[in-house]
């Protein structure tokens, strides 16, 4: 049955997702912040449980990205079917099973698969394996797509091949009831149909959901020295500069004469951080756990927390493989992004001692000697070049 067989949508109860509502007023902020693990309300399903953490520009006029947190413990009721005309989302599951049955098929989404829904698209969710909980990225504005791989050539990275799309799949029995949710404009709307949305027999095109096992990513890195910019691990970009997403796998870091965690920077885009599994190598001071988030705005100073930083200044220099048993992944956008109450407050995640306890311990790491003049450039600990260009300390 054509989906235009179906009564007019109503505007569901709105108490039932203000805390998901993009239209709220949000809060700016250029201080950095984090969030432990954010807590797993087993009484919500699927749509029910996103909540908004922060985001910049609009549905209505097709700007910008959402940053949701979901923590869910029921399946969804099975005779209904959600879709968003928002945008396209990007599920990132942290913890759980996503069993998503989709119009075009089945998509299983098991512990470190992640998975994108296109706009429009209806589906269920349940929850074969217990409580779930991941981040989950509505983007307002254009479409995930992979990067250009430029001078990597024909493959690297996530390659083509390795993601997944579902098979045809539907319901023989055509004539149940079924309700329809519907993400419209930042609100929930439902609607009812006598038929069900799952009877597509066949379908082509470019336009489906699909997942991804981040165990399959080509992880690069620098084999000479240096520390080079994360964005040679992008995952993920998109098609108007709105997002990107790099993943931090277990890696080789073999550079000589290189610190090996992050530079302290700043950054003409937000990084927002989460974590799959594991500890993250850049911050291993206890407070970035799986399940939790970062955020360092546009322009907001990071690095290392001190202690991190303390042992990598020491540390002997030999290849050595770092993110064991980890995953870690930030999100970029060039967007201010503003952030509810609820990233603010009512999560009651928000770690108010995290700019302190991170990186207030950090010490001046060299002395000026006392003989050395202002004019000149530091004597001691100065990194020179010799003729063919190798670093020298
Ligand atoms: O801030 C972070 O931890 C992410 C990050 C990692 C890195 O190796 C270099 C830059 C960067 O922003
Ligand atoms: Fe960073």
């Amino acid at each position: 049955m054509p989906s235009a067989h179906q009564r007019p949508f109503e505007p569901e109860p709105e108490e039932q997702f203000a805390h998901s509502r993009f239209g709220q007023k949000l809060n700016y902020t250029p201080t950095q912040l984090r969030w432990s693990p954010f807590d797993i309300d087993e009484s919500l399903d699927w749509i029910h449980s996103m909540r908004l953490l922060g985001g910049a520009g609009d549905p209505a006029t097709r700007s910008g990205v959402g940053f949701f947190i979901f923590t869910a413990g029921q399946s969804m009721d099975p005779k209904t079917a959600y879709f968003s005309a928002d945008g396209d989302l990007l599920i990132i599951l942290q913890q759980g099973v996503l069993d998503i049955r989709t119009e075009l098929g089945h998509l299983l989404v098991r512990p470190k698969e992640i998975c994108v829904i296109p706009r429009g698209i209806r589906y269920n969710v349940t929850l074969p394996d217990g409580p779930v909980r991941g981040y989950a990225f509505e983007l307002f504005q254009g479409n995930f797509t992979l990067p250009d791989l430029g001078p990597l050539g024909s493959f690297g990275l996530a390659n083509a091949r390795d993601f997944q799309i579902p098979e045809a799949a539907f319901d023989e029995d055509t004539t149940h009831e079924y309700r329809i949710v519907a993400k419209f404009n930042d609100r929930l709307f439902s609607s009812v149909q006598d038929h069900t949305p799952f009877d597509i027999v066949a379908w082509h095109g470019s336009y489906y959901p699909y997942k991804y096992d981040l165990g399959r990513f080509m992880t690069i890195g620098s084999v000479s020295y240096d520390h080079p910019d994360p964005s040679i691990f992008t995952f993920l970009t998109s098609s108007e500069q709105v997002f990107e997403m790099a993943i931090f796998p277990p890696r080789w870091l073999a550079m000589e004469n290189t610190m090996r965690p992050p530079w302290y920077h700043r950054n003409t885009m937000a990084e927002y951080m989460g974590l799959i599994e594991g500890e993250y190598d850049g911050r291993t001071d206890g407070g970035f756990r799986a399940g939790g988030a970062s955020l360092h705005t546009v322009m907001g100073a990071h690095g290392p927390d001190s202690e991190t930083h303390r042992k990598a200044s020491v540390a002997e220099l030999h290849p050595q493989k770092v993110g064991e048993g980890s995953l870690a992944f930030v999100v970029e956008t060039p967007m201010l992004l503003g952030l509810s109450d609820w990233a603010m407050k009512g999560c009651g995640k928000r770690q108010e001692n995290y700019n302190a306890q991170t990186w207030l311990g950090l010490k001046p790491h060299y002395e000026f000697p006392a003989s050395a003049k202002r004019k000149s450039t530091l004597l001691k600990d100065v990194v020179d070049m010799d003729v063919n260009g190798y670093h020298q300390s």
